[in-house]
């Protein structure tokens, strides 16, 4: 198993307030982790760490280091906007561009200055199949993308990341704006992506978390209590904070 992040001795602060304390993990490639507790326990944050998004948030500090293939993220070589590019990022409600379907999926590259029309036409196509939505929307890929059904814009906005290469995907809840069709083919989704990605996903339910993730970090306050084998989180915890939130005792 090959570990794609590495994060050492993480603290992130709030102004003066510490959200997130000495966490240490190792997120393994082609991996699908989840990242579970209770509301308010830093699990988003902890997320926007990962590719640099909590730099757009005032008034905040990071500590510690995250490694992605041994490279610290945080180093003044590291360039944020093409880390995003690499670390990818869906969030909770789909939020497609007001445009055409084939505008969202290649609006990055555009910004990139790619224009060869063979290659972007391409890129939309293989986009589309690798999210399954192609069936549902090849006769209107110049259709507005706000014409979809939520599923559909949400499966887009994860075309629309996979269209810039990312080796690693965040996913922000995900699902918690989707009805229970659209989330099982989300679900079927992040299966088949991490063939080819190293996936986090946060999570409000523990099912989900169950059914699609191979590792699962519980958190509470700021501090990662558990990280382990999904299965082992949910049939043998070893710590009694861990087991009395997967029961439902609190969260
Ligand atoms: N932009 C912000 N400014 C100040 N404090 C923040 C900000 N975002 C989050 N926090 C604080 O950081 C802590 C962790 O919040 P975070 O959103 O990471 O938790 P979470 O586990 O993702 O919660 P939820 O499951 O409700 O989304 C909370 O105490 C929250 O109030």
């Amino acid at each position: 198993m090959e570990t794609k992040i590495k994060v050492e001795n993480l603290n992130f602060y709030y102004g003066n307030n510490r959200a997130l304390s000495n966490i240490n993990m190792d997120i393994y490639k082609n991996k699908i982790t989840a990242f579970i507790g209770p509301s308010g326990c830093g699990k988003s944050t902890f997320l926007r760490t990962i590719n640099r998004m909590n730099e757009f948030i005032e008034n905040t500090r990071v500590e510690g280091k995250i490694l992605i293939d041994g490279e610290d993220i945080y180093s003044k070589k590291v360039d944020p906007v093409e880390l995003r590019r690499r670390v990818g990022m869906v969030f909770q409600r789909p939020n497609p561009f007001p445009k055409t379907i084939y505008e969202n999926i290649v609006y990055g590259l555009k910004k990139n200055g790619v224009k060869n029309k063979e290659i972007l036409n391409e890129v939309v196509d293989t986009t589309l199949k690798s999210v399954a939505l192609y069936e549902e929307v090849k006769d209107k890929i110049h259709k507005s993308a706000l014409e979809l059904s939520g599923g559909q814009q949400q499966r887009l906005c994860i075309a629309r990341t996979i269209a810039m290469q990312p080796d690693v995907i965040l996913f922000d809840e995900p699902t918690s704006a989707l009805d229970p069709i659209s989330t099982m083919k989300i679900e079927e989704l992040l299966l088949e992506l991490k063939n080819d990605y190293t996936i986090i996903i946060v999570t409000h339910s523990m099912q989900q978390a169950a059914r699609i993730s191979d590792y699962t970090a519980f958190f509470l306050n700021g501090e990662v209590i558990e990280f382990d084998e999904t299965n082992k989180i949910f049939s043998n915890p070893r710590d009694k904070r861990t087991e009395d939130y997967i029961t439902g005792r609190f969260g």
